[in-house]
């Protein structure tokens, strides 16, 4: 699966201990991230995250495009929602894209633990089918 990680400046403690503490379900997945959230995780596990841009720079939105050719399967987005933030526009521009596509999308801690124990107990099969029986290809 393409799962991305993405989690915002008071968020990014949270989203390291997370991921350690599932790294064994992450193992075997194809990681992403935006730029600063991925230097942190990988910092702090074994796990290897192909990093895009910081977020603000167009992570997002880099993320975002995967999402639009419905690649990616999971997204973790630990956002702030007591602090704005200058790409505002991105951040929604994502999650809209998340709703066309129909892309699990975790935008806080607790969600973000179901969604990963329901990978961890193979709930995600469906989107192998989506990759294999996807139009034009
Ligand atoms: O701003 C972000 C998401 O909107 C996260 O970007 P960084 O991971 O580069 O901090």
């Amino acid at each position: 699966m393409n799962i991305a990680f993405i989690a915002h400046d008071r968020k990014k403690e949270e989203m390291v201990n997370f991921v350690l503490a599932y790294e064994s379900v992450f193992h075997g997945h194809t990681l992403y991230s935006t730029g600063t959230t991925g230097t942190r995780i990988m910092e702090q596990t074994n796990l290897s995250i192909h990093r895009f841009m910081s977020g603000p720079l167009g992570g997002d939105q880099q993320i975002g495009a995967l999402v639009a050719e419905n690649e990616m399967d999971l997204i973790i987005f630990l956002r702030d929602p007591l602090m704005a933030q200058p790409h505002e526009p991105d951040i929604i521009a994502l999650l809209r894209l998340c709703d066309v596509q129909g892309i699990p999308v975790a935008t806080n801690i607790a969600t973000g633990e179901l969604l990963v124990k329901a990978l961890e107990r193979g709930d995600f099969a469906w989107r192998e089918l989506v990759h294999k029986y996807k139009p034009g290809e």
